[in-house]
């Protein structure tokens, strides 16, 4: 994964956003951490492994949105080979749970920018990670909350726990690859842009 490119396309949006919403030399630190633990919290929820009162434990990976047939127009026409007799055709297969985890990531990325970090701080290396993946995501949300930390040091130390936790987990709990991560993240980033255009 090229962080190098996602550090510099992150900070453009983060530029656009504060100057969308007039919100120049304000520091947005704690608001940026809420939002992290926030998207981790759906992170979790789109993974289910810890829904221990639910027969469902299996993590969102896709979910399909239809739209109306564009041969039958939606009549249930007996002769529409295109959507089966019954009016719709997909429209998008998305992955639910990749998508709350670039959310993750934008916020991580956006945490660095305020923090005045390099992309350099992102690197960490590659370990195993043991335990339950939802002691792994407890983990990760104590450390994100210890970036707000007064200490200089104590602070980078969390952040840079925050990455190893956070990118390790991507390959070994949550079965991404770089590719589809660094393609998911430049999507959203285009729609995070779009919105912004639209006055969201
Ligand atoms: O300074 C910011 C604020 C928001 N976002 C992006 C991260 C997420 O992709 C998205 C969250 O939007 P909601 O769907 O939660 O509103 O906004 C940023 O990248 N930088």
């Amino acid at each position: 994964m090229n962080l190098q490119k996602l550090f510099e396309v992150q900070a453009k949006l983060d530029k656009k956003i504060v100057e969308e919403k007039g919100l120049q030399g304000q520091d947005l630190l704690d608001k940026k951490i809420l939002a992290l633990q926030v998207e981790l919290g759906e992170l979790a929820n789109c993974w289910r492994g810890f829904k221990f009162w639910s027969h469902d434990q299996e993590p969102r990976i896709e979910k399909r949105t239809y739209k109306t047939c564009p041969s039958c127009d939606g009549e249930y026409v007996d002769s529409c080979w295109e959507c089966g007799h019954s009016g719709q055709v997909v429209d998008k297969i998305i992955n639910p749970l990749l998508e709350e985890f670039v959310d993750c990531l934008h916020f991580i990325l956006s945490i660095a920018i305020e923090l005045g970090y390099t992309v350099d701080d992102l690197y960490v290396w590659d370990d195993e990670l043991v335990g339950k993946t939802e002691d792994i995501f407890l983990e990760l949300m104590y450390w994100v909350v210890l970036i707000k930390s007064k200490d200089e040091r104590k602070r980078k130390d969390a952040f840079r726990t925050v990455c190893y936790i956070f990118f390790n987990m991507a390959e070994q709990r949550l079965g991404f690859t770089w590719e589809q991560i660094e393609e998911a993240y430049l999507e959203k980033n285009r729609i995070n842009h779009q919105r912004q255009l639209n006055h969201y």
